[in-house]
């Protein structure tokens, strides 16, 4: 039910006790030669995730499954903040492993992918900090047990937040592609972001939310509140290459679920196609809200998401982009969030499947870029406008926000974004559609 999966034993009985016996051999031959099943996995867990259960969970519901079904472990308990990352970076022997666990939350998840990938690249002698370079693909697979607090990846790529369905995707070995994101500023590397990267609203809402740690999760509502009341609006350029000739657009009523078509033939078109295929478009204007949504980011409080259509794997990220408008129409665009109304369809909002986009807040612009500005709006009022924006101390609204990227606040505004199509792979297999025969409740489905 709403894709937890459970254990359950299976007793078969046979006439003959030696066809009994063949038939446990060949169960154990596929089991050990045909499967795509891990035999040695690298498990960290963060202690201090969540509720702080994440050593419970593992031991009392995952580490018996692993057990029964003859999965061996290393398990490192991590003491500090990106002690998993920087264990992956340097000293693990990955060569003994069929994949990496997570126990945590979404920022373990961020931990392990930013140790696994720098580290495949360092290998492969590619240089992580160019955003030209093509990177290479990780090859071993990424299992989340979900012990954090909202657990974002593992209900996009699972369906439900369960430790026991997660372990035993991993234990039959389900593999899930997924793009990630690399995040540069003038070519130096900042974060991979597999999720959202939001300026604007995001972003304040989570600087802002940071300062109120103490509160918990309630920190996010409020913190949302007031940025929605206090309504900042930032100038900047935005430039981005649009995905040509894939299939699927982020208006689409179909949603990317297990074994998606259009992961498979935009995956398989990206891999093979030059980058640089494209016309780069600009836009420059005052904006609300400049999203990018790699998955559809659909969450146990948002279960639309910030872009219904997105998919996990098609080496695109949907690019939205919320311009100035009255809170009334942006309480409206939010509201469609969790509605079935489409939250694109609106004057003051565009959105754009992209493979790579660029964006530059008006303060990094060049004088020459504000000189012709300001000569085109040339009243006196905009003129004083602007300079109380680059004057904070002033009391008017700040001149720049900062990214949100999968729920860490970068170092930079200005930044370049460039979508790696199938660069990790998880232990999921993707949302299930639920089967017609289980749709009990709706007999024209059967
Ligand atoms: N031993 C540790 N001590 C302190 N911090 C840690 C430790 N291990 C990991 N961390 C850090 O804790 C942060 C939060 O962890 P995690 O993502 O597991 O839980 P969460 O924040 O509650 O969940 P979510 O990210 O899903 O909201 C991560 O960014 C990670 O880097």
């Amino acid at each position: 039910r709403q894709h937890r999966w459970r254990c359950a034993e299976v007793t078969f009985t046979c006439p003959e006790g030696e066809l009994s016996v063949m038939l446990l051999l060949l169960l154990l031959l596929l089991l050990l030669f045909t499967a795509n099943r891990p035999k040695h996995l690298l498990i960290y867990i963060n202690p201090y995730g969540g509720k702080r259960q994440g050593k419970r969970i593992y031991e009392q519901k995952v580490a018996p499954l692993f057990a029964a079904a003859g999965v061996s472990t290393d398990v490192i308990v991590t003491e500090y903040a990106n002690h998993a990352r920087d264990h992956l970076r340097t000293e693990a022997e990955l060569k003994k492993y069929d994949g990496v666990v997570c126990v945590g939350g979404d920022g373990m998840f961020s931990e392990i992918i930013h140790g696994l990938i720098w580290r495949t690249q360092i290998d492969g002698a590619v240089d992580p900090n160019c955003p030209d370079e093509t990177l290479q693909t990780c090859s071993l697979r990424i299992g989340i047990i979900p012990a954090g607090s909202t657990d974002c990846i593992c209900f996009a790529t699972v369906g439900t937040n369960d430790p026991v369905t997660s372990a035993l995707h991993i234990i039959v070995g389900d593999s899930q592609p997924m793009d990630v994101c690399s995040v540069h500023h003038n070519n130096a590397f900042l974060r991979y972001s597999v999720s959202l990267l939001g300026y604007g609203f995001y972003g304040d809402v989570l600087t802002d939310s940071e300062r109120k740690r103490w509160m918990g999760p309630a920190r996010y509502d409020l913190s949302g509140l007031k940025m929605f009341l206090t309504h900042h609006y930032y100038e900047g350029t935005v430039s981005y290459l649009p995905a040509r000739g894939i299939i699927g657009t982020p208006r689409d009523a179909a949603r990317c679920r297990s074994g998606c078509v259009v992961c498979q033939h935009n995956g398989k078109l990206l891999t093979e196609r030059s980058e640089n295929d494209g016309e780069w478009r600009t836009i420059r204007g005052k904006f609300l809200a400049i999203n990018a949504a790699s998955m559809s980011c659909a969450c146990p409080r948002s279960p639309k998401g910030l872009s219904p259509a997105a998919h996990l794997a098609d080496g695109t990220t949907d690019l939205i982009l919320v311009r100035k408008c009255s809170r009334f129409d942006f309480l409206r665009h939010l509201l469609r969030h969790t509605s079935k109304d489409d939250q694109f369809d609106l004057t003051f909002v565009e959105v754009h499947r992209v493979r790579r986009f660029r964006f530059t807040p008006r303060h990094c612009q060049s004088d020459s870029d504000l000189e012709l500005d300001l000569l085109g709006n040339a009243s006196k009022r905009q003129i004083f406008s602007q300079i109380c924006r680059d004057h904070p101390a002033c009391g008017c609204a700040p001149a720049y926000s900062c990214w949100n990227c999968d729920g860490e606040i970068l170092t930079h505004t200005a930044i370049d974004v460039r979508v790696h199509c199938q660069l990790i792979k998880l232990f999921a297999r993707g949302i299930e559609e639920p089967a017609v025969f289980e749709d009990l409740a709706n007999p024209c489905a059967i």
